[in-house]
């Protein structure tokens, strides 16, 4: 099964369906899309709503959804989490868990995710484990969390062994991408979400990456392209995400990057204002495709190709640019053996035969990757 577009009058949102049986559930992407959700949110039938959101978002955008929850003639109590990685922990879950409780949020009520990937993972995990599974709702406002985090149902916390090593596969029962939140996003958060946009083309989708080239400076400015990447990357990781719901196979694909990305989060301990995981992935884009081709898997042109347009855009593209220093090849391999591909004791590594040519390769000779990473480490920032 693949995810259907339902097809609806202009200026109505576009709704890509996530045909996932008792789980299925709709995404709702435009301008506009958090006013048009009303009916959608009332049809949940649920009685109360409990927002978690974060101090940057809740004073831009808490009215307006707020306004949309009551509208749907929802009770509504609130709860804010400090923006940024650093939220992603067990107090944080433990306040917001209490919160809910507090609030007397029942399983047939809501939990409703206003703000990035960080409170949708945490938010989200939160529902799954309350009362062992409460409904939540997605209203992603950062771009990262429009094109990935709030789809697909992968929802957790931060160790400090590493990256969402504690969570729960737990689908949203609506998502509410509504890209008019986007005009508040700082230039920074547009770049990093950028990276999960363009990690789609190279996954699997040539043609989008080419695409991705022409116009990404057009999906910063804002406009149609913005809208037409955010629906490209829903379908393209619904589809996935239909397909493979726990991640026992194809999903590792949507992983590009991020073997090399977690452990360098968990190296600058989750600190954003040294690297965002947008950032942290547009690296791992970069040597997942370089390491590919050092392996002799992938044209040397391709992923120079990768980097020039990753770099082109502001975005860091190689070990020298993580703020503060990567710390060293081996606690790089170290922090990767929590990896959750990890089977074994051997690492996974999703690599690339060409652009838009990714595969899952098991067992990956941990010398292999220290020699690539040795390298990696000993060059300096690319021109
Ligand atoms: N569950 C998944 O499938 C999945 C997928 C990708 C990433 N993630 C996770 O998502 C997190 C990253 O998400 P993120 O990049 O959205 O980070 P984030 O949630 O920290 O948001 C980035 C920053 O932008 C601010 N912000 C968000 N929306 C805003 C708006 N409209 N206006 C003004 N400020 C706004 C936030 O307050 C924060 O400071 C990471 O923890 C990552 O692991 C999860
Ligand atoms: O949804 C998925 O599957 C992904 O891998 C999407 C990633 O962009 C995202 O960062 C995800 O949270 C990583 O998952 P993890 O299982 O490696 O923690
Ligand atoms: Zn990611």
């Amino acid at each position: 099964m693949i995810p259907v577009d339902v097809h609806s009058p202009a200026s109505s949102p576009t709704v890509v369906h996530v045909p996932l049986g008792e789980r299925a559930y709709d995404i709702l992407i435009g301008r506009g899309a958090l006013a048009a959700s009303t009916e959608r949110i009332a049809a949940l039938g649920a009685r109360s709503a409990m927002i978690v959101s974060d101090g940057h978002v809740l004073p831009r955008h808490g009215e307006a959804l707020e306004a949309v929850l009551a509208q749907a003639g929802l009770r509504v109590a609130t709860i804010t989490v400090p923006p940024g990685e650093g939220s992603k922990n067990y107090a944080e879950l433990e306040r917001v868990s209490n919160a809910l409780l507090d609030a007397k949020i029942e399983r047939r009520d809501l939990v409703v995710a206003l703000g990035g990937g960080v409170v949708g993972d945490l938010a989200g995990f939160a529902a799954a484990i309350l009362r062992r599974g409460v409904r939540f709702v997605q209203v992603p406002t950062s771009l990262l969390a429009q094109v990935d985090s709030s789809v697909g149902g992968k929802t957790g916390i931060n160790a400090p062994a590493g990256k969402n090593l504690i969570g729960a596969f737990h689908q949203p029962a609506l998502v509410v991408a509504d890209t008019a939140l986007l005009d508040t996003l700082p230039e920074r958060e547009l770049r990093a979400g950028y990276a999960e946009i363009v990690k789609y083309g190279l996954i699997d989708d040539r043609a989008f990456f080419e695409w991705c080239e022409a116009n990404a400076a057009r999906v910063f400015a804002g406009g149609p392209e913005r809208d037409h990447a955010v629906a490209v990357s829903c379908r393209a990781k619904a589809a996935v995400v239909v397909e493979d719901e726990r991640e026992e196979g194809r999903r590792q694909l949507l992983n590009l990057g991020h073997t090399f990305a977690h452990a360098l989060e968990r190296i600058v301990a989750y600190d954003g204002a040294r690297l965002v995981h947008g950032e942290a992935v547009a690296i791992g884009l970069v040597l997942a495709y370089r390491f590919s081709a050092q392996l002799g898997l992938c044209p040397g042109q391709d992923a120079e190709r990768v980097r020039r347009h990753v770099a082109g855009l502001g975005l860091p593209s190689s070990l020298a640019e993580v703020p503060g220093g990567f710390g060293s090849p081996e606690a790089i391999l170290d922090a990767m053996a929590q990896d959750k591909k990890v089977k074994a004791g051997r690492l996974t590594f999703i690599l690339a035969r060409g652009i838009g040519e990714s595969f899952v390769q098991d067992d990956v000779a941990a010398d292999d990757v220290l020699a690539f990473l040795r390298q990696a480490a000993a060059e300096a920032v690319p021109a």
